[in-house]
């Protein structure tokens, strides 16, 4: 069949209004589904309607309609091989965001050719758009559990339990009592069992805005869903560990002196353990670092860095007079009479502040 000039117009306006319409659709599912943000999807939402019903005001739907021609277009067999790869939703999402923006731009200059105040009706449109996508965009590309790892002082080191109700519970109230970080160390789990307490531990600590790492086994934290990986000075190197943990989880290595903090820096570490500064009932060593290796990690090591070994309420003090206001502990938890008082005790004491700073 011949294609008229007008209706090539409407044939590229169909197409335009599809594609825009589509890619305003994968964001509103990514806003609604993945973020939980319903002013993000919300806007989308909006947006999409708002584009339907100045077409459905400017233009002629039947027109639109009898324009299209899916089996002729050539534009179907024309694919660039990377349209189908995408290996992660930020490259849907920044794919879909320029699929929204030149659509838009088309249907806007096309649109003048029939109706000046459709183009203005799509125009606005458009930067509405743009401003919605270049929102969502940045979003996706910030890593909430680096923003958390920021925030966090209380790190909690935790077996599996007696049981998965039990380990959950404990993580609940724990999680309630203020500890910001759990990492599942349990030796004495076969895997089956340290993968299914690494998924209830996980959902848990998400629940209430907390993180959850597994100590040594990256491949447990990746398949659970956990926040990251804890690794020590003679266990996977920390490339190895990354490779299977990916970039958005975290990273956390021991160190024990101050060489070892600044190569778990240069390696990608996203926190650091510092220990052990105090002899305590969980791990038994030959020598201890004392609050001296805190000062020089509080100095010269910008990443987060939490003491460990033998804190508890007698000596958070000192951690603190040597700069540095994040801890790592066991015992002093697992071992109190009061599991959750003693967490909001340690909790308090490490938002203390100098006097005078
Ligand atoms: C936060 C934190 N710091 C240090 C350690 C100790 O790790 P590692 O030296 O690998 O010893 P094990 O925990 O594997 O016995 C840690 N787990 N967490
Ligand atoms: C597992 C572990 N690693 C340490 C290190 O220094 O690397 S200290 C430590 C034990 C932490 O438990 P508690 O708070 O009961 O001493
Ligand atoms: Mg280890």
């Amino acid at each position: 069949m011949p294609i008229l000039p007008g209706q090539a117009t409407y044939r590229i306006l169909d197409a335009s209004i599809n594609r825009a319409t589509e890619g305003l659709r994968t964001l509103e599912e990514y806003a609604r589904f993945a973020q939980d943000d319903a002013a993000a999807s919300g806007c989308f939402k909006s947006l999409r309607h708002d584009l339907t019903t100045a077409v459905g005001d400017g233009l002629d739907r039947q027109r639109l309609i009898q324009s299209r021609d899916t089996p002729g277009d050539v534009g179907t067999e024309i694919r660039e091989s990377t349209e189908y790869k995408r290996s992660s939703s930020q490259q849907v999402i920044a794919a879909a965001a320029a699929r929204i923006a030149q659509s838009l731009r088309v249907i806007e200059e096309y649109g003048k050719t029939i109706d000046a105040r459709f183009a203005a009706q799509i125009e606005q449109i458009r930067y509405r758009a743009y401003q919605a996508c270049a929102t969502l965009e940045l979003a996706a590309f910030t890593n909430t559990r680096v923003t958390q790892l920021a925030e966090a002082k209380l790190y909690l080191l935790i077996d599996g339990g007696e049981s998965e109700t039990q380990f959950t519970a404990s993580i609940e109230q724990l999680a309630k009592a203020g500890v910001d970080i759990f990492q599942l160390r349990d030796h004495s789990l076969d895997d089956r069992t340290l993968y299914e307490r690494a998924c209830v531990g996980a959902a848990a600590a998400r629940k209430h805005g907390r993180l959850f790492i597994v100590n040594d086994r990256a491949d447990i934290a990746a398949a659970a869903d956990a926040d990251g990986v804890h690794v020590g000075q003679e266990e996977l190197p920390a490339a190895a560990a990354r490779a299977i943990i990916g970039d958005r989880r975290l990273l956390g290595i021991s160190t024990h002196s101050i060489q070892q903090a600044k190569e778990a820096v240069d390696d990608g570490a996203d926190y650091i353990g510092c220990g052990p500064v105090f002899a305590g009932r969980t791990k038994q060593f030959d020598a201890y670092v004392g609050p001296a290796f805190l000062q020089q990690v509080t100095q010269s090591i910008s990443i987060p860095a939490f003491a460990i070994g033998g804190i508890d309420q007698s000596n958070v003090s000192e951690i603190i007079a040597a700069g540095c206001d994040r801890i790592a502990v066991t015992g002093a938890i697992r071992d109190a009479e009061d599991p959750v008082h003693a967490a909001k005790k340690l909790k308090q004491s490490l938002r203390w502040e100098e006097p005078n700073r």
